[in-house]
């Protein structure tokens, strides 16, 4: 794989006239991260959209809920023929189970490929000390992230979200297979905003990552084509 088939732009914009417009801008990215903002304004069609437009999708919104419904909504969703799907780790292991299972059952009802559903270990925007305090999660968070990866294994997810912090540890405990998807990634350029642990690009890539989510460095920037470009020009040079 190139290294910009690595990277996953997160289409984190208003309505859809917004994402078509960032979409026809940015021509060479392959695969595209629709969230909860996109996806509530939109609906389904902005998928179609970008189906037709040949782009791979990563449909990221983070079911949290009993098992009967996650299961639901990841039948639902495992309709639309999308390639990743996200559930909160943190919804337990029957809800993992059962997700596991919908994915299989929503897809095959519309012939479709299965996404491969990946479970959220702790959001990029949680530091240790929120992790603590706010949280009151009595695990330092490595481990505590930890966790969560081996009850999405044994779930049997495909992988799991995880900052770039985390994937040199996590991957020592996974199969080259499951994968290690990372938000949170900035490059040395690049604000950090809401983003409490992050790596750069080629650091995450180096750790051990598979994909990279990255929305506002490109997406805000006044030269969105000039910030991708840069990104790519980094991963390249490690490759
Ligand atoms: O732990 C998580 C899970 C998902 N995200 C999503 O990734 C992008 C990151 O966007 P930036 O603009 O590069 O911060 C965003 O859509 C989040 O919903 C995450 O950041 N952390």
């Amino acid at each position: 794989m190139n290294a910009e088939d690595r990277v996953i732009v997160a289409l984190d914009v208003p309505d859809e006239r917004s994402a078509i417009e960032l979409v026809e801008r940015l021509e060479q990215v392959s695969f595209w991260k629709v969230g909860l903002e996109l996806f509530t304004s939109t609906g389904p069609k902005i998928l179609e959209l970008l189906k037709s437009r040949q782009k791979r999708i990563f449909l990221d919104l983070k079911f949290h809920d009993i098992p009967n419904t996650v299961a639901g909504a990841c039948r639902a969703a495992s309709r639309y023929g999308v390639d990743l799907l996200t559930i909160h780790a943190t919804s337990g292991k029957e809800a993992l189970k059962a997700a596991t299972e919908a994915v299989q059952v929503g897809a095959s009802s519309a012939g479709v490929k299965p996404p491969k559903l990946i479970a959220i270990t702790l959001l990029t925007s949680i530091s240790s000390r929120q992790l603590a305090f706010d949280l009151k999660i009595p695990l330092e968070l490595p481990e505590y992230v930890l966790e969560m990866l081996l009850m999405a294994q044994e779930t049997g997810l495909d992988g799991v979200v995880c900052s770039p912090q985390e994937v040199a540890q996590l991957r020592q405990t996974c199969e080259k297979d499951f994968l290690l998807v990372c938000p949170g990634v900035r490059p040395t350029w690049a604000a950090a905003k809401d983003q409490a642990r992050s790596l750069t690009p080629a650091q995450a890539i180096a750790a051990g990552a598979d994909y990279l989510v990255i929305g506002r460095p490109i997406t805000e920037s006044d030269n969105p084509e000039l910030a991708w470009k840069k990104i790519c020009e980094e991963l390249a040079a490690i490759s």
